[in-house]
C-alpha cells in the first residue's frame, strides 16, 4: 500500500516524501508543479503531474498505486495573496481539497493527514495558542484552510475516515543532510528572504511593520524546522494506522522570535550584515502566533530534534548556498 503525497515538490512536501521514504515506505506524489519542482521529487519516486482537483485523475492514481492514505500538502500559501485574490484561495485550498476528498472516499482510502495552519486562529495572542482557541481567521487564507479542516471532520463522522490535521506555524530551514529545501526563488517566507539578503541575492530586507504591541514592535512567530515538521507527519500516519483517533494538534515549538530577532540570526549566522528597511504592515499579519505544541508531544510522542533558532537558520543558508551555486531556480 503506497501514501499519495499531494504538493509533494513543493517545499514541505518534498521533505516528507524524503521522511517517508528514509521509513521504508511506499510513496507516489502529485503535483502540478505549480510553485513545486519536478527534481525536488526523487527520480526513484513515481510521480504524477496534475491538479488535486482532477478527481478522476486522483481516482485513477489511488487505484493503480494502492493508495490507503493521502498527505495533503498541496495548496496556496501566501497570506497578502489571499487578500488581494480570496477567490483563488478558496478555488485551490477549499475546491481542490474538496474534489481531492471525494476520490478518496470513493477509492477507499481511510487515512488523511491534512495541512492546516496557524492562520485559523486569527489575530493570535502574547500567550502560546492551544487548539481550544477561538477559530476566527483574519486572512481568506486561514478561512481555506479552515473550511477544509471542517470538511475533514464531517467527513470522519459520516464515512469512518480517520484524519489529522496539523496546524504548522512558521516552516523554516531545510533537511540537515543537504537533499532538499525551499527552492522558490520567488519565496515570500521571512528566513528564506533573509537568507537570500545575506547571500547577495537580495540587495535589501523589508520589515513589515515595527508598531506592533510585541516587545520589540515586529511581528513574533513560532519557527518549526521542516524537517521536526515532516516528522511530527510520520508519526501522526503511525498513530492513525495503528486505530488511533482522528485530532487536530499544533506544530510549533512553544517559542517566538520576533522579526528582528530571526534578522539578527541570519546576519550572525552568515556573518555578513544587509540593509533592513521598515515598510508598512503586510495585509492579513497578525501580531503574534506561538504554539502551546502539548497536544501533538502527547497525542503521538513528538519530540523535535532541531529546536533551535540558530540550526533552523544555519540549515536555510547551507541550502540557500547550494541554490546560488546552481543559479537561480536551478535547485
Ligand atoms: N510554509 C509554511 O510556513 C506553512 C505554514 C502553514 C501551513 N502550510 C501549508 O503547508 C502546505 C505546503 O506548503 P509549502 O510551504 O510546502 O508550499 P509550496 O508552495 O512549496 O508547496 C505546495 C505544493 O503544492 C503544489 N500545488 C499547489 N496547488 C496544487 C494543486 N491544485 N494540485 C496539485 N499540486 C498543487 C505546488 O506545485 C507545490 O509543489 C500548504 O498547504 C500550506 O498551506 C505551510
Ligand atoms: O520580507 C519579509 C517577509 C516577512 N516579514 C514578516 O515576517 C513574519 C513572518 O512572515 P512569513 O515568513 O511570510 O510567514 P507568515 O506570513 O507568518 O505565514 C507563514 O506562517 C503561517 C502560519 O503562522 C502559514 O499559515 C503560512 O502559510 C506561512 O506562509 C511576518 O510578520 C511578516 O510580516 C517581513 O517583515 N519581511
Amino acid at each position: 500500500m503506497a501514501v499519495l503525497v499531494t504538493g509533494g515538490a513543493g517545499y514541505i512536501g518534498s521533505h516528507m516524501v524524503l521522511a517517508l521514504k528514509d521509513a521504508g515506505r511506499s510513496v507516489v506524489v502529485i503535483d502540478d508543479l505549480s510553485t513545486g519542482f519536478r527534481r525536488a521529487v526523487p527520480e526513484t519516486v513515481p510521480f504524477v503531474k496534475g491538479c488535486v482537483g482532477d478527481e478522476r485523475l486522483v481516482a485513477k492514481t489511488i487505484m493503480e498505486h494502492g493508495v490507503d492514505a493521502i498527505v495533503h500538502f498541496a495548496g496556496s500559501i501566501v497570506v497578502p495573496d489571499s487578500v488581494r485574490d480570496p477567490l483563488d484561495y478558496y478555488l485551490n485550498n477549499t475546491v481542490r481539497s474538496r474534489a481531492l476528498l471525494a476520490a478518496a472516499v470513493a477509492g477507499g482510502v481511510k487515512r488523511v493527514v491534512f495541512s492546516s495552519t496557524a492562520a485559523v486562529y486569527g489575530e493570535g495572542s502574547d500567550e502560546p495558542l492551544t487548539e481550544d482557541e477561538p477559530l476566527d481567521p483574519i486572512s481568506p487564507y486561514g478561512a481555506s484552510k479552515l473550511m477544509t479542516e471542517r470538511m475533514l471532520a464531517d467527513m470522519s463522522r459520516a464515512y469512518g475516515l480517520s484524519y489529522a490535521a496539523l496546524r504548522y506555524f512558521n516552516v523554516a530551514g531545510a533537511d540537515p543532510d543537504g537533499r532538499a529545501g525551499q527552492s522558490s526563488p520567488r519565496a515570500t517566507h521571512l528566513i528564506k528572504v533573509a537568507a537570500q539578503a545575506a547571500l547577495g541575492g537580495r540587495n535589501h530586507l523589508e520589515c513589515y511593520g515595527d508598531d506592533y504591541p510585541t516587545p520589540d514592535g515586529t511581528c513574533v512567530r513560532d519557527y518549526i524546522h521542516v524537517s521536526d515538521l515532516a516528522h511530527a507527519h510520520l508519526l501522526a500516519l503511525d498513530h492513525l494506522e495503528a486505530g488511533g483517533d482522528s485530532f487536530v494538534a499544533n506544530c510549533g515549538y512553544g517559542r517566538g522570535a520576533s522579526v528582528l530577532e530571526v534578522i539578527d540570526a541570519v546576519k550572525r549566522c552568515a556573518g555578513v550584515d544587509f540593509p533592513v528597511h521598515v515598510a508598512p504592515r503586510r495585509d492579513g499579519d497578525p501580531a503574534s502566533l506561538v504554539a502551546d505544541p502539548t497536544r501533538i508531544r502527547e497525542t503521538v510522542g513528538w519530540r523535535p530534534r532541531h529546536d533551535d533558532l540558530d540550526s533552523i537558520v544555519g540549515h536555510a543558508l547551507a541550502w540557500e548556498r547550494q541554490v546560488a551555486e546552481r543559479g537561480a531556480g536551478q535547485a
